[in-house]
């Protein structure tokens, strides 16, 4: 038993060594990676743990015993004076602490002075000066030995080939070469363009770009230097050594040689770890990668002592961030209609933990960027997702490519309606739907907006209750979708549906088996938004929602794929346990009777609300507030010309034109009546009658305004005859404290000065003080 444990181990252990043999070969050899850092680092640290229960498995050749990289016969072999070392990893703040506790015990110094610097994502370069002269420049190779790229180090600016004042006999200087990330995007385009093949990242482009048999396309490429070391040196007369790792940065700064600004000499593990949190919040401000923070043991003497293992030197120890950068497979690319009728494109991808969320969808905006990429339906791809932005495709994997990879069609027909798409240009060639009255992915898309906080702002009217009362049967597609990716869906009734191994049938067979496990399909109780106000509670009750909830206990689900229909839920990052569809008729969901409710109270919303809510282009909340301040009625703006609503400040002859057409669509006055009708506001008071109502106010407005900017709120104020100001004194009247107000709302508690929310905002406009309670 125990024997076959061992072998099953020893496999495994065999199978890890040949698969970091490989990874290692693509990823320094050819600078093209065939496995994402972290799942590189995965299987080393596996094999780690193996070798560590099992050290007869430990060759003297073992991945955990050498310095990854080889090197090229078409370079000439380098002997590094001193051996290159790689560092070893740490993945978490509590394993740097327990290396800092092993240091502090070995040494016996607590709280040892260490240097913290950025790890930079880019490739090992070792620079040997002789009396000051730059002689040779190598690559790190497998640490003893190294490739000859002498010729094009030359060709990089902020490799300088003297160093200025006293310099040892002869020193090498190690460092890392980058590619800046603000070269990279361009870069690659311009690949795409040329035919030729794309870098997955900018280390790579730097490795491919140092690497070139021929110096001046090296000296094309936008490659720049820092130091973080040194290797052998021979004193010689006049210099003397120094004696501390931030000394040594002193000494290299004063020579002309570029130190990282990001250095600071640190002791205790409180410092350290503030210090890594700096680093990680302004990661995407630098101009190079870096995937972690290096710590070292700052004093030379101490280094010394400690020593080094095969591969990595044991005074220091390399954090290292989660990634934003993952492989996955690019399962589909597939198309959506938005509220302007544009068509994008967006990648349908295998759910991956990127950046602490899971994503499987990410946007290509358009059939020129799906180009620009390059990438195909099947390729596997890079996958981004930096800190807290949208998650991107940054580029195909082209040397995992097996030929089974199509390319990408733009349709021709609007995959909503079936409409034939027409072309706009604006930068780009844009696709549109042009059935606008009656393209249901555009009704929805456009209701779901009707209710944003920038327009008539209804509570409970989001993309999932647009969805749910538009196109219920796409809201009951997804979920039969869900139980097709295996997750669960639970009935009203509390009946549990589960797709049992159905793994071998062919996919559409799967989704027809789910939908038929699914209640049937219901019919739409909204098909234009022309008649939104005229719903009534009885038209709402049942109506099928739904919505995904997470449940304890169970595998992480995907939300990403949910996100058409449950954005909130999404946003929230609720990432743990498993999905589990819930059905809500609208007996038991409180959401769509609330959003009567809220919609009841959102027809008398002022009338650049309304503007808003009509999605008309071009007229966002700043032009519409400022053509609702000017003409206070839909029936003066239509009555206007373009002269005459161009001159308004704020509104220019785009605005204007855009307005003014839409006003000629049938279909959009048939949507203006039908609001009026159901009482929705079409006129605001005149300006006259509330000019002065803030007189003698001074009001500091914080955090976010509903409808309005920064600027337009002040506007707002000052037109009603009240002095904004921007910050608190006892003078201050009243602050209006939105989302993210933050130090304001405080103080003005401390000094006794009035705090009310966004919300009453409108009402201290329209009213006053009197209309807030005060
Ligand atoms: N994707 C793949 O298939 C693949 C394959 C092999 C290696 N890798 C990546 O490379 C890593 C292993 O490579 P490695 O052995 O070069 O180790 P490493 O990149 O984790 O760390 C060692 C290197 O960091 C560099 N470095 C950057 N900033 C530094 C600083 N301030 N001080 C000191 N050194 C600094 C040095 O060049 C040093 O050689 C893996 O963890 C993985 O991320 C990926
Ligand atoms: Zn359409």
């Amino acid at each position: 038993m125990a024997n076959s444990t061992f072998e099953t181990t020893r496999d495994r252990h065999n199978d890890l060594v040949r698969r970091i043999e490989e990874a290692r070969a693509a990823y320094y050899d050819r600078d093209s990676p065939t496995l994402s850092d972290a799942d590189y680092d995965r299987l080393y640290r596996e094999l780690g743990e193996i070798e560590e229960r099992y050290p007869q498995l430990r060759g003297a050749d073992s991945p955990t015993a050498s310095v990854g990289g080889s090197v090229d016969s078409s370079f000439t072999e380098v002997r590094h004076l001193a051996q290159m070392m790689s560092l070893d990893d740490v993945f978490s703040l509590e394993e740097l602490a327990g290396w800092e506790e092993r240091m502090s015990q070995v040494t016996g110094i607590a709280d040892l002075p260490m240097t913290t610097e950025v790890k930079v994502d880019g490739l090992a370069i070792n620079l040997l000066y002789e009396e000051g002269r730059l002689v040779r420049a190598a690559t790190r190779g497998d640490g003893y030995v190294g490739e000859d790229i002498t010729a094009n180090a030359r060709t990089i600016a902020s490799i300088p080939k003297a160093l200025a004042g006293t310099v040892p006999r002869r020193v090498e200087v190690r460092g890392e070469v980058y590619f800046p990330v603000t070269a990279f995007a361009t870069f690659n385009e311009a690949r795409v363009a040329a035919g030729e093949k794309t870098f997955v990242n900018p280390r790579n482009a730097a490795a491919g770009s140092l690497r070139q048999k021929d110096p001046a396309q090296t000296a094309k490429r936008p490659l720049s230097m820092v130091v973080h070391g040194v290797g052998f040196v021979e004193a010689g007369a006049d210099f003397t050594e120094p004696t501390t790792q931030h000394g040594w940065y002193e000494q290299m700064r004063a020579w002309g040689l570029p130190v990282s600004p990001y250095t600071k000499l640190l002791a205790g593990r409180k410092a350290i770890e503030e210090r890594i949190a700096q680093i990680g919040q302004a990661r995407h401000d630098l101009d190079h990668e870096i995937d972690g923070v290096v710590v070292k043991i700052d004093d030379l003497a101490l280094q010394r002592s400690l020593g080094a293992t095969s591969r990595a030197p044991r005074w220091a120890a390399a954090y290292k961030f989660p990634p934003e950068e993952v492989h996955t497979r690019l399962l589909d690319i597939r198309v959506q209609v938005g509220r302007t009728g544009r068509v994008t494109p967006y990648g349908v991808m295998d759910t991956v933990l990127v950046s602490g969320s899971n994503v499987s969808r990410a946007t290509l905006h358009n059939a020129q960027e799906v180009a620009r990429k390059g990438v195909l339906i099947g390729d596997l791809v890079v996958l981004r997702k930096a800190g807290d932005v949208i998650p991107e495709i940054v580029a195909p994997v082209e040397d995992a490519r097996n030929g089974s990879e199509r390319e990408f069609a733009m349709p021709t027909a609007c995959p909503s309606c079936g409409t034939l798409l027409v072309e706009e240009k604006e930068g780009d060639v844009d696709l549109r739907c042009p059935n606008k009255a009656a393209c249901p992915a555009q009704i929805t898309e456009r209701i779901a907006h009707i209710g944003a906080r920038s327009a008539l702002d209804i509570e409970g009217l989001g993309d999932e209750a647009a969805l749910a009362l538009t196109q219920p049967e796409n809201n009951r597609d997804q979920v039969a979708a869900a139980l097709v990716a295996g997750h669960a869906v639970v009935l009203e009734d509390g009946t549990r549906l589960e797709l049992a191994d159905a793994g071998d049938l062919p996919h559409a067979e799967q989704l027809a088996t789910a939908d038929a496990m699914l209640p049937e399909p219901q019919a739409p109780v909204l098909t234009a938004e022309s008649a939104l106000f005229d719903l009534r509670a009885e038209d709402v009750r049942d109506v099928m929602v739904w919505r995904p909830t997470t449940v304890k206990g169970e595998p992480t689900g995907d939300w990403a794929q949910v996100r058409y229909f449950w954005t909130k839920a999404h946003k929230a990052k609720r990432v743990k346990g498993a999905i589990v569809y819930e059905q809500v008729s609208s007996t038991a969901s409180k959401m769509l009777t609330q959003m009567l409710d809220e919609m009841e109270r959102a027809k008398s919303q002022p009338l650049a609300r309304v503007l808003v809510a009509l999605s008309i282009r071009h007229v966002g909340p700043t032009a519409a507030r400022a053509l609702a301040d000017a003409f206070h009625s839909m029936d003066a703006l239509r009555a206007a010309s373009v002269e005459e609503l161009s001159v308004v400040e704020g509104v220019g002859e785009v605005i204007a034109r855009s307005l003014l057409d839409w006003f000629t669509v049938d279909w959009h006055l048939g949507v203006l009546e039908a609001w009026a009708r159901a009482g929705v506001r079409m006129a605001d008071e005149p300006q006259q009658a509330i000019s002065d109502v803030l007189a003698g106010l001074t009001i500091v407005v914080s955090g976010a305004m509903p409808g309005y900017d920064r600027e337009g709120a002040k506007e707002a104020i000052t037109s009603r005859g009240g002095k904004a100001s921007g910050s608190v004194s006892k003078k201050t009247s009243l602050v209006v404290a939105g989302p993210g107000a933050g130090s304001k709302a405080a103080k003005a508690e401390s000094l006794g000065v009035p705090v009310i929310t966004e919300q009453q905002f409108g009402d201290l406009l329209e009213g006053g003080l009197a209309a807030v309670g005060l």
